[in-house]
């Protein structure tokens, strides 16, 4: 694939962007697909700002995470998860949800649903502003237990509680299973198991089920088999893939989903991330490689790479940090 990436401008990386000197050959063809079985479309569902923060050891003060969703939302993203409404014993960095929530600039048409482990989260949440919610469960009893500290039953027990409230309060609600394709304290994962906790939240009413490789151990044989078993208990309309990078399968991971008839992915831009409960996991896959890949294949996703590429200088600018998205990092040497 002779994608050309050509700045006209390469002494500033950001006045370049801003210019829009960013030109693709073969992968901006739009429209051209270049493979039927896939989506014409695919939903991007932005978790940096929650998955991709929620890890940092340093605060990440306020202001920053406002200004990195409102950047995010300059994109074209439809979907932002914004933070979660967790215990702030439990994760530090999510402890200003209220003042996120009440911060950020909401753009007409994008959404920000937000994390909420149980009721409490959910009340919050609402009062917050939140206009969305996900709960999140685990196909492994042990990361259940040190995640949200309950059994895979007991946390469906308390999804049920929250789906009850979010019903009556017209607040639509998707939903996580962790640990799809492998766990941090359990190892292997049956496909049987995720698509058991699948089924349930889906039942529940979650209109979306994002399956998570919270650890990224997952190749696209394995993938393979658990979405098998899943999609015989839940349409594959109603799913999603959130794939963590550790291994380097997520494009190849994703790639399998999409062809398996997936049209919703989850990713972070600059490649931040990590779960707290999930030692050694690195982040998930780097929205600006996704949407590259995506474009490149002729899908349409809506998103403009040059301002998400903006939002995510911007993200690594303020951590001091190297992007792990290796397009921005390409883009960057040119
Ligand atoms: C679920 C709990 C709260 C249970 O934690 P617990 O200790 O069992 O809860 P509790 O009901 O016994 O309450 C203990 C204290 O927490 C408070 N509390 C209770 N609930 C809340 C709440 N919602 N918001 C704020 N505070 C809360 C509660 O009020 C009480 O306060 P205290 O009386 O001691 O002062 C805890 O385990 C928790 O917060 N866990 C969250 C862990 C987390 O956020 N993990 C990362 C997100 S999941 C993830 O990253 C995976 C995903 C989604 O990305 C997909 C993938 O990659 O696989």
């Amino acid at each position: 694939m002779a994608a050309i990436v050509r700045f006209v401008n390469r002494s500033s990386y950001s006045s370049a962007m801003g210019q829009q000197f960013l030109t693709f050959s073969s992968a901006a063809k739009a429209g051209v697909r270049a493979n039927s079985v896939l989506p014409e479309k695919v939903k991007i569902v932005e978790v940096g700002p929650r998955d991709g923060l929620q890890n940092e050891k340093t605060l990440v003060p306020t202001e920053t995470k406002i200004n990195l969703i409102d950047l995010l939302s300059e994109s074209g993203l439809p979907v932002i998860e914004a933070t979660s409404f967790v215990s702030p014993k439990w994760v530090p960095q999510m402890a200003d949800q209220v003042e996120v929530m009440k911060g950020i600039c909401r753009k007409p048409g994008v959404s920000y649903p937000v994390l909420t482990p149980n009721l409490k989260g959910f009340q919050t949440a609402l009062k917050a502003g939140a206009s969305e919610v996900a709960i999140f469960g685990a196909a492994s009893e042990l990361f259940s237990k040190k995640n949200i500290n309950c059994s895979v039953e007991e946390s469906l027990q308390r999804f049920d509680e929250v789906m009850k409230a979010a019903k009556e309060a017209g607040v639509p609600v998707r939903g996580y299973v962790s640990c799809v394709l492998g766990c941090p304290y359990e190892g292997t994962v049956s496909p049987e198991k995720v698509a058991h906790v699948a089924k349930r939240l889906y039942s529940m009413g979650c209109y979306e089920i994002s399956l998570g490789d919270t650890i990224g151990v997952g190749t696209p044989g394995s993938m393979t088999q658990m979405l098998a078993a899943v999609t015989k208990e839940v349409p594959v309309s109603a799913l999603a893939v959130h794939c963590h990078d550790t291994y380097g399968q997520a494009l190849a991971n994703i790639f399998v989903a999409l062809q398996m008839g997936i049209s919703v992915v989850d990713s972070s831009v600059a490649g931040l991330g990590g779960c707290p409960y999930a030692q050694g996991a690195s982040g998930n896959v780097a929205t600006e490689d996704v949407v590259y890949m995506l474009h490149g294949l002729g899908i349409q996703t809506g998103v403009d790479l040059t301002k998400l590429m903006t939002a995510g200088a911007f993200i690594c600018r303020s951590l001091n940090r190297k992007s792990n998205s290796k397009v921005a990092q390409a883009i960057c040497k040119l």
